[in-house]
């Protein structure tokens, strides 16, 4: 299970609540970083960026999108090696032309099977840590149909993916996409698409290995903060939520206080033992 983070303070959050992985979401990245949608405006640079960001926070394995691997077979070859350079475990490529849209809306257009096939091979020749995990996702079941989205997530193992993600299926495709391609695949836990909820032990039973929770956690996010907004504007204090948020010390624990509590004592600065606050 791998929530979706879009920064070092969800990374701290899912690993404080014994996660086992995270997921760094394009969606929810541009959405953080740029306040616009998941149409591929983010640059290479900004999401290994954002991705060194989150991994420097947990140990946890750090899965990261990598929409389309930002051009050609020589920009991916780029893109993993600075993904990996980033801390990051695996990344998810995609089979989309650019501009790209979320795999759960209309209007997506692909890039040709062979183009695909090629980003790759040069993905997994790229690769300098033989545990760096390459996710190779289709979405073409939208735009081709479910048949044609196997035979591509075929062509895609073949070509050297370690993981297929094939992209918004429906509650009826879910077992025979594990049957045909009997291979490691990924569920994109996605809150309002076509993938229906399903319990972890449900997803597992089909047959899934990693299952994405992409923006569920920012949805929540901004739910609370659109309710606290709300109450801003309609009571014209805040007094009646602060007594249900986290305390000062939650917060600054929750970011790493004692610990540099710890190491300052260590170095000598003076007044560092205070656990006051
Ligand atoms: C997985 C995904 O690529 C993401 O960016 O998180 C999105 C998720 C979403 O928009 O809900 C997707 O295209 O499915």
């Amino acid at each position: 299970m791998a929530p979706g983070v879009v920064d070092p303070l969800y990374a701290r959050l899912v690993a404080k609540h014994g996660f086992e992985a995270m997921y760094m979401t394009g969606a929810g990245t541009s959405a953080t970083r740029l306040g616009m949608p998941d149409i591929g405006l983010l640059t290479l640079t900004e999401m290994v960026d954002n991705a060194a960001r989150i991994a420097s926070v947990s140990d946890l394995p750090l899965i990261a999108d990598a929409d389309n691997g930002f051009g050609g077979p020589f920009n991916v070859r780029r893109a993993v090696q600075e993904y990996e350079r980033a801390g990051v475990a695996a990344i998810h490529l995609e089979d989309q032309v650019l501009p790209k849209r979320c795999g759960h809306l209309a209007g997506k257009q692909l890039i040709s099977a062979p183009e695909m096939v090629a980003k790759i091979k040069a993905a997994t020749d790229a690769r300098r840590d033989a545990d760096f995990v390459l996710i190779a996702r289709t979405d073409a079941i939208a735009v081709e149909g479910f048949e044609r989205a196997l035979e591509r997530a075929e062509m895609y193992r073949e070509a050297g993916a370690d993981v297929l993600f094939v992209e918004a299926p429906g509650p009826h495709q879910l077992e025979a996409i594990n049957r045909r391609l009997n291979f490691p695949t990924l569920y994109n836990m996605a809150t309002s698409g076509k993938t229906p909820f399903l319990k972890r032990e449900e997803i597992e039973a089909y047959g899934f290995k990693i299952i994405l929770y992409p923006n569920w956690l920012l949805l929540s996010a901004i739910k609370a903060a659109e309710g606290a907004l709300e109450t801003l504007k309609r009571e014209g204090t805040i007094a009646s939520i602060a007594p249900d948020l986290p305390s000062f010390q939650e917060f600054f624990d929750l970011v790493g206080m004692q610990e540099v509590r710890a190491l300052e004592a260590r170095y000598g600065v003076p007044d560092a033992a205070r656990t006051d606050y």
